[in-house]
Parts: C-alpha cells; sequence; structure tokens
C-alpha cells in the first residue's frame, strides 16, 4: 500500500459506542480519511451533531449502510451487532475492500460451534475459512496478509492476553482454568436494555452467564490454538457499576517446576507495544488503561502456593474493541502498528 496516500476507511455503525471510539481514534490517526460512517436511524445527520467531541475533527454525515459507496473505501470496519457484517463482507471483498469485524461473525472457526451460540446459521463459511483472528500478540504474521480480520471480543482479549505465557509453556493444568472477569456496562452497547439503566446497574454488583457465555468458545479457541490441544476453562462474566473496563482474574494450577513467572510474562511480552507487565505485586486497576490501547498485567503465585494469580485490565471499548481493531488495521495495511493509538489512559 502506498505510505502516502490515505487509507480511505468506512465504519458500519458508526452511532454505537465502538463506532464512535473508533471515530475517537481515526480522526487522529495520521494515515486515514474517514470516507463513509453509517447508520440506518440518524442517516443524513452530521456526525458530530450526535457526538460533539468529534466537533471540529471531523465534517461528514452519517449514510444509510450500502454496498456501492463502501466499496469505494480501502478498509471497512463493522461496528454492528453480530449477524450483520456477514450479509454484506463477501461483496465488500469482491471489491478487494479489506475488513476489520469488531462482533463475533469470524471469530469462531466452526461453523456449526457458531450457530448452537448465536443462533442463526453461518452465512458465508468460505469467507470464515480465510478470516484471521486479530489478536496481534498472537497472529501478527497471519493478520498482515489478511483481508478479513475478526476483531476478538472484550472478555476473550483480557483473559486469553493473561493466560497465554504460561499456557505456552505448559506450565498449569490446561483441563481446570478459572477466569473470573468483571466488565463495565458500555460493554453491553448502546442500545437501550433493561439491565444497563442506571437504576439497575449502578450501586449493585452481579454474575451473569454462568451457565454459559458466548465468549467461553471464543476464550476455549484461542488458548487452545496455545496449548496445542483443548483447554478446560470457567469463565464467569459479571457487571461492575462503572462504564469502562474489563479486570480479568485469572487462575491456574502451577505444574511443580514453574520457575520466575515475573521474567517469563516480561519476556513473552517484552516486544509487544501494548501489553505492560506490571512490577511483582502490582495491581493493576482500569483505570490504568481507561480510553488507552493498553493491557496491564500483573503475575501472583499467593503464599508462594501452588495456585497462579494473573490479573489482567483492559478498555472494554479500545484494547478489548476499537483499539485493536486499528491496531489490526495497521499490521494489515504496512503501517507502524501503534499509529494513531498513542493515547495515555485518564487518571482518576
Ligand atoms: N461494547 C463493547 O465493549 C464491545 C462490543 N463489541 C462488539 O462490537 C459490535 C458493536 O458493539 P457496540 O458498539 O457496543 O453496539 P451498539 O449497539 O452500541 O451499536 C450498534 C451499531 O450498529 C448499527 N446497526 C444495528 N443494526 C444494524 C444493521 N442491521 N445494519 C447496519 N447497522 C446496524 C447501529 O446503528 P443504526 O441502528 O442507526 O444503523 C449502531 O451504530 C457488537 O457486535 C459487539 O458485540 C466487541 C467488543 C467490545
Ligand atoms: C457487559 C456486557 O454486557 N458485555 C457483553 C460482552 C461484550 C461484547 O460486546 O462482546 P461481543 O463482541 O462478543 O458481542 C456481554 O456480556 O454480552
Amino acid at each position: 500500500m502506498n505510505h502516502n496516500a490515505k487509507i480511505k476507511i468506512g465504519i458500519v455503525g458508526g452511532t454505537g459506542y465502538t463506532g464512535v471510539e473508533l471515530l475517537r481514534l481515526l480522526v487522529q490517526h495520521p494515515n486515514v480519511e474517514l470516507t463513509a460512517v453509517t447508520s440506518r436511524s440518524e442517516a443524513g445527520q452530521d456526525v458530530h451533531g450526535l457526538y460533539p467531541n468529534l466537533r471540529g475533527h471531523l465534517d461528514l454525515q452519517f449514510t444509510a449502510p450500502d454496498v456501492d459507496n463502501l466499496s469505494q473505501c480501502d478498509l471497512v470496519f463493522f461496528a454492528t451487532p453480530n449477524g450483520v457484517a456477514m450479509k454484506l463482507v463477501p461483496e465488500l471483498l469482491k471489491a478487494n475492500v479489506k475488513i476489520v469485524d469488531l462482533a463475533a461473525d469470524f471469530r469462531l472457526k466452526d461453523p456449526l460451534v457458531w450457530e448452537q451460540w448465536y443462533g442463526m446459521p453461518h452465512a458465508c463459511v468460505d469467507v470464515l475459512e480465510q478470516a484471521v483472528y486479530g489478536l496481534p500478540e498472537m497472529n501478527r504474521t497471519q493478520i498482515a496478509q489478511a483481508s478479513i480480520v475478526a476483531n476478538p471480543g472484550c472478555y476473550p482479549t483480557a483473559v486469553q492476553l493473561g493466560y497465554l505465557p504460561l499456557l505456552e509453556k505448559g506450565l498449569i493444568d490446561p483441563q481446570h482454568l478459572i477466569a473470573d472477569s468483571k466488565s463495565g456496562v458500555s460493554g453491553a452497547g448502546r442500545e437501550a436494555k433493561l439491565g444497563s439503566l442506571l437504576c439497575e446497574a449502578s450501586e449493585s454488583f452481579k454474575a451473569y452467564g454462568v451457565a454459559g457465555h458466548r465468549h467461553l468458545p471464543e476464550i476455549r479457541q484461542g488458548l487452545s490454538q496455545a496449548t496445542g490441544s483443548p483447554v478446560g476453562l470457567t469463565f464467569v462474566p459479571h457487571l461492575t457499576p462503572m462504564i469502562r473496563g474489563i479486570h480479568a482474574t485469572l487462575y491456574g494450577r502451577l505444574n511443580a517446576d514453574s520457575g520466575d513467572l515475573q521474567a517469563l510474562y516480561e519476556a513473552r511480552f517484552a516486544a509487544e507495544p501494548f501489553v505492560d507487565v506490571m512490577p511483582a505485586g502490582s495491581l493493576p486497576e482500569t483505570r490504568s488503561v481507561k480510553g488507552s490501547n493498553n493491557c496491564r498485567i500483573a503475575v501472583h503465585v499467593p503464599q508462594g502456593g501452588d495456585t497462579v494469580v494473573v490479573l489482567s485490565v483492559i478498555d472494554n471499548l479500545v484494547k478489548g474493541a476499537a483499539g485493536q481493531a486499528v491496531q489490526n488495521m495497521n499490521i494489515m495495511c504496512g503501517l507502524p502498528e501503534s499509529a494513531g493509538l498513542n493515547q495515555v489512559a485518564l487518571m482518576p
């Protein structure tokens, strides 16, 4: 790709929380030009009319999601509910448009598993086969060659990054992994839902999806790739009364000779621009990554026992969605991986 010409970008689903987060990041990206931002409900309206944070940064109107219009782009992000992208992507790929899907349409390699968890048959199994799972810390080389990237889910990003070093080295029992994970309410999207109301979600804390959450097969698929064989995982998500952030507390039973885990984590992520292994004994906070594309990780072995506890935090809308999507775009387009992604988190 010619680095002097700006990459023409389309966003399908520009009114949602991940859509506006893509806009926040991309208006400051040096190598892109936003050419199409879609919304069915806001078509014809100024984007900055809905999101005043973009006033002075973007002069564009929402348009209806039209394939002919989107085909003029070099790369299109889908920030839409599950099941939307798979209907439009085949035509866009034929028009040589690269795709990053923030939804789950292309994340699960087995179409029957997808149907089981998402309740609908897959619309383009051939495209599913060519899609690359967009966790750069695992699949960077394949992402660089991909026409279509499946951006990981928010919980799966925090959980997989936290477990990878231990599983790659075979240091924990892969059959009894426990991922106790908490998310802010923006993880549920902008659409009106009872559970997202202030009076329902604030000043309270609860688990959900204990019997089975659709991120379970996604995390299992990624961790099985890391170990080379199926893993056993108990994944319990929780809703916390905050807007952004994911905190995953990950447990594993150590094998006898596990060695210096702090050194292992530091070495595994030394070259990763967006994974910060914190000093021994640290307790990462979600606010330390709020608004940034970082994952901060700390590794503990309480009382020197046989259980390792890994703490992994991300912003669900950034490393868990839009930031990782831009990171994938950078890799796919041969740009510096950190281009447009150097935001420092907001504290407090
Ligand atoms: N929120 C988060 O933290 C994360 C979300 N994701 C995933 O990213 C995707 C987007 O999430 P989020 O931004 O939270 O969702 P929202 O509900 O906030 O936004 C959805 C967007 O999609 C558009 N849309 C809805 N239906 C269609 C359709 N049939 N055709 C075209 N556009 C449509 C909506 O606009 P309009 O109706 O006006 O067209 C809206 O802009 C989802 O798949 C979600 O699971 C992934 C990781 C984290
Ligand atoms: C707090 C909350 O509701 N979180 C969402 C997950 C976030 C997400 O959007 O994940 P996908 O991209 O895989 O759909 C949930 O549990 O359904």
